[in-house]
């Protein structure tokens, strides 16, 4: 499996409303990029693809790009990742999840479907695209979205042949992002 997966950590943007860059935050003692990593590797291997401008990211020892396109949001990170990408198949995360688990991510890989273009997470109503699996082929598709300034992913995914899992609800507290300082000050009282 190891070389057929490319796992793409999304961890660039503005980061406006923690203020900070959110992979460099700390929780139980690690950084939350630093626990992604350590929860993707027995999914991917080294194969990781840190999408950042951050040089700090470059001492985790995984390869790291910045965006072709700067400012587009998670499209613009998405659309640099699948260029970058060797593999068809292709694990996305987001850095602001740091509560995502090896056992969750591997059952995403094996509940993929190689017919489909995504295959995205959800939680009741509320999907997270951000935690899912992307066809290599979607960077077309994303290259098309930036040059119209579309920038919507979810309107995206739901143009193209795609599926959406619904998380078990053992762990469902696994998809917590922490986007705000008032977030993270809750997990670290
Ligand atoms: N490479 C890359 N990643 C991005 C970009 N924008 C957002 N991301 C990542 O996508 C995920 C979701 O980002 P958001 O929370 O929507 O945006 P953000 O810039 O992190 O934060 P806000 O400015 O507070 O909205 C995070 O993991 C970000 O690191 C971007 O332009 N490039």
């Amino acid at each position: 499996m190891e070389n057929k997966i490319t796992a793409i950590l999304l961890a660039g943007g503005k980061s406006q409303r923690m203020g900070t860059d959110k992979g460099l935050l700390v929780l139980n003692g690690k950084t939350f990029i630093h626990n992604i990593c350590d929860a993707l590797k027995p999914v991917v291997g080294s194969n990781i693809l840190i999408v950042s401008a951050n040089k700090e990211y470059d001492k985790l020892g995984f390869s790291r790009v910045e965006d072709i396109i700067e400012n587009k949001g998670p499209v613009g990170g998405l659309y640099t990742g699948l260029k970058e990408s060797k593999t068809k198949v292709n694990l996305v995360v987001s850095v602001d999840v740091p509560f995502v688990t090896t056992e969750l991510l591997q059952w995403l890989v094996e509940n993929h479907n190689e017919t489909d273009m995504v295959t995205q997470t959800k939680i009741g109503d509320k999907t997270s695209p951000l935690i899912g699996v992307y066809d290599r082929s979607m960077k077309i598709v994303f290259g098309e979205q930036i040059a119209g300034n579309k920038l919507k992913l979810r309107q995206a995914i739901e143009d193209v042949k795609h599926r959406t899992l619904e998380v078990p609800e053992k762990w469902s507290s696994q998809l917590q992002n922490i986007n705000t300082q008032e977030e993270y000050q809750n997990l670290t009282k």
